[in-house]
């Protein structure tokens, strides 16, 4: 058995590689970028007006003139015109380059226009007011955005500013979700008494799914035989394969016995946590990952969260800061046991309030939908007092 702490040290050297994919501009939100996007121009790439009124020389207000003759129009889109008399005006629009000559914008509200002379009514002005100097967002060739960044509208935008109608990004890994348990039959089967319906590899599917992976789910019994037969193939089919069920210490718990018969090399089984204490996780000779979950549905869920999420985002070179809440009400665990405890988080005044809500155990996954996380309370401690801040692994906002 190891500690929380070294099953994801372990989990975390062995990360996969990402393929490179190229997509459309279209399909970027959401996906991890691959490629270090550079400025192909300074942004912005010219003098930019960003009021609506005219340009003028600041000396010229600054010597005390206060009418400028207008002589040009510069409208967003036309090349610059160049002011021809430092007495003279240019009206200029918002997005305009600045007009050759002309140092200084004053708003359509700040003046009057009459039989096409301009008369500044503001108390003062200021040199340089209302411009978006050339190159002071950032610099041509600058770097805009780095790989492992997770595409949003804003990065869309930057994208799209730069000319990128495709950009590469990682692609997900090929990704194959199992359970197993001769107890579980299909959602669209009628139970028998003895029976439950199988959700956890449907909840898989729907984390992974949440990440940007589409899993492929299937179900096999708790045969030998048959997961030898099954899995094999699939291993190495795969990227990374997730199961749930059959790796504690029961008589039909063949799965960590299987796939090391298939050449999958274990590098954790047996966690000191709960729920999750059974996980395991192993990796092939060709570095195909494998993890193992708990079969008891909280405790899949738990371990998904707490160690393929993670896995998954930092084989994308996704770097997540980690999280923590502030405990709400005390509470008591005495097991030397990583316990991961169910909680409710409230943003009080900027502070993530943690209140407990553990429910009925590690079948009970009815609770999970009470709660938008789990606090991770360290095995050292049995007590945990109301104000103590843990890391929190939420799975909803
Ligand atoms: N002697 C011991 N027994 C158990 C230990 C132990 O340390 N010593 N650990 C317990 C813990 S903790 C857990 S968690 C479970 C893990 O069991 P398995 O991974 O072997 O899972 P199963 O035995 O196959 O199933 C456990 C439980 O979960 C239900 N289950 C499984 N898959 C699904 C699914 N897809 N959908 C819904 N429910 C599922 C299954 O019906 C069982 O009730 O072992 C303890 N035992
Ligand atoms: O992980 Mo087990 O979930 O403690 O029941
Ligand atoms: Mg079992």
């Amino acid at each position: 058995m190891v500690t929380v702490q070294e099953a994801t040290a372990r989990i975390l050297q062995a990360l996969y590689t990402p393929r490179v994919e190229s997509i459309p501009l279209a399909q970027a939100n959401g996906r991890v970028l691959a490629e270090k996007i550079t400025a192909d121009r300074d942004l912005p790439p010219f003098d930019r007006a960003t009021m609506d009124g005219i340009a003028i020389t600041y000396q010229a207000w600054y010597e005390g003139r206060r009418t400028f003759a207008v002589t040009g129009l510069q409208a967003a889109g036309m090349p610059p015109q160049a002011l021809q008399n430092a007495t003279h005006a240019v009206e200029v629009m918002t997005g305009a380059v600045l007009p050759g000559g002309t140092d200084t914008v004053v708003r359509y509200e700040d003046i009057t226009i009459q039989d096409g002379t301009a008369t500044i009514n503001a108390p003062t002005v200021e040199r340089g007011q209302n411009i978006h100097y050339q190159g002071s967002d950032a610099r041509q060739n600058s770097c805009l955005l780095e790989p492992g960044l997770v595409l949003s509208p804003a990065e869309v935008a930057v994208l799209a500013s730069v000319g990128k109608p495709f950009v590469n990004v990682f692609a997900p890994p090929r990704a194959a979700v199992v359970s197993t348990g001769d107890e579980l039959v299909d959602v669209v089967e009628t139970p028998l008494p003895h029976q439950v319906r199988r959700s956890n590899g449907h909840a898989l599917v729907a984390a992974l799914e949440s990440l940007g992976v589409h899993a492929s789910l299937s179900h096999l019994p708790d045969n030998k035989d048959v997961l030898q037969t099954k899995l094999r193939d699939m291993v190495e089919a795969n990227d990374v394969m997730i199961l749930s069920g059959g790796v504690s210490k029961g008589k039909f718990d063949f799965v960590p016995e299987v796939l090391g018969s298939l050449g999958v090399v274990k590098h954790v089984h047996q966690v000191s946590q709960r729920p999750g204490k059974p996980f395991w996780f192993g990796a092939s000779a060709s570095g195909k990952t494998v993890f193992a979950l708990p079969g008891n549905p909280v405790s899949t869920f738990l371990c998904f969260q707490r160690y393929v999420r993670p896995w998954l985002l930092q084989s994308l070179g996704v770097q997540e800061a980690p999280a923590y809440a502030v405990l709400a009400e005390p509470f008591s665990f005495p097991p030397r046991l990583t316990h991961f405890l169910q909680v409710s988080v409230r943003n009080e005044q900027g502070r993530l309030m943690a209140y407990p809500d553990a429910g009925g155990g590690s079948g009970d996954f009815a609770n999970l939908k009470n709660v938008t996380g789990f606090l991770e309370l360290p095995l050292e401690q049995t007590r945990f007092e109301a104000g103590e801040v843990f890391p929190y692994w939420p799975f909803r906002a």
